[in-house]
């Protein structure tokens, strides 16, 4: 799936993007497929918003989005809606638990969504094993820590089919340890799908080997 930017600028942002330089806004560039993409920003400078872009529930913006060479505005609501189940997964920075669900039927709300799950239910018992959420799987969403959210967010992410994941802050609520076990999930996940995925962060980082580095 090949993801392209056309002179993208948010409308909100407009004065303060085009005072500065930046390696995505406003350029023309093609993120490869597969490839593992950091986009490095400062708070506030629009990660969520350049994320946000990306999945297609934000539109304030000039220039253009293009999926598989069609601008977002093209696509129908139900190809969005198969794109999203099939080809594009994301972890938002606000996580998204559902408060009212366990951690598990957020899981499973997504995993079940195909009729032919990608993932076996063993699977979400491994990567949560793996995660160090077994213990709160059967817990309502609205009791879980952020940490324990934002573990349950990854997992829930990584039980569809997706040629890219889009990552905002992932790893935000997250110690060291649990972090660097996240990403070395999310690696392997991607691997085994040949996938690439677009991370923001505050930061540099050494979890993952990078393949292209960007600065907001
Ligand atoms: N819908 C909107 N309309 C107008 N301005 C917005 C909107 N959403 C965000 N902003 C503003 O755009 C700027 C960038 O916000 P955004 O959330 O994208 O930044 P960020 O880099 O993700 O920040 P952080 O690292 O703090 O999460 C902020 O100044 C914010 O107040």
């Amino acid at each position: 799936m090949q993801i392209q930017l056309e002179n993208l600028v948010p409308v909100p942002l407009r004065d303060k993007i085009l005072q500065r330089s930046s390696d995505i806004w406003n350029r023309q560039l093609a993120f490869p497929p597969g490839s593992f993409i950091k986009i490095k920003a400062p708070s506030g400078t629009g990660k969520t918003t350049l994320v946000h872009y990306l999945y297609n529930i934000r539109t304030d913006y000039t220039g253009q989005v293009l999926v598989n060479g069609q601008p977002w505005s093209t696509y129908s609501r139900s190809s969005v809606a198969t794109l999203r189940q099939e080809q594009i997964s994301v972890i938002f920075q606000d996580l998204r638990v559902f408060e009212q669900l366990t951690a598990l039927e957020n899981i499973e709300l997504k995993r079940v969504m195909n009729a032919n799950p990608y993932c076996t239910a063993e699977k979400v018992n491994e990567m949560a094993a793996h995660l160090k959420v077994t213990h709160v799987l059967n817990q309502s969403g609205k009791t879980l820590s952020y940490g324990e959210r934002q573990r349950v967010a990854i997992i829930r992410a990584l039980v569809q089919p997706f040629q890219w994941l889009i990552m905002d802050e992932p790893f935000s609520h997250l110690d060291e340890e649990n972090a660097q076990r996240a990403a070395a999930l999310i690696a392997e996940e991607c691997k085994v799908r040949k996938a690439g995925f677009i991370l923001t962060d505050l930061d540099n980082d050494t979890r993952f080997a990078y393949d292209i580095h960007y600065n907001l």
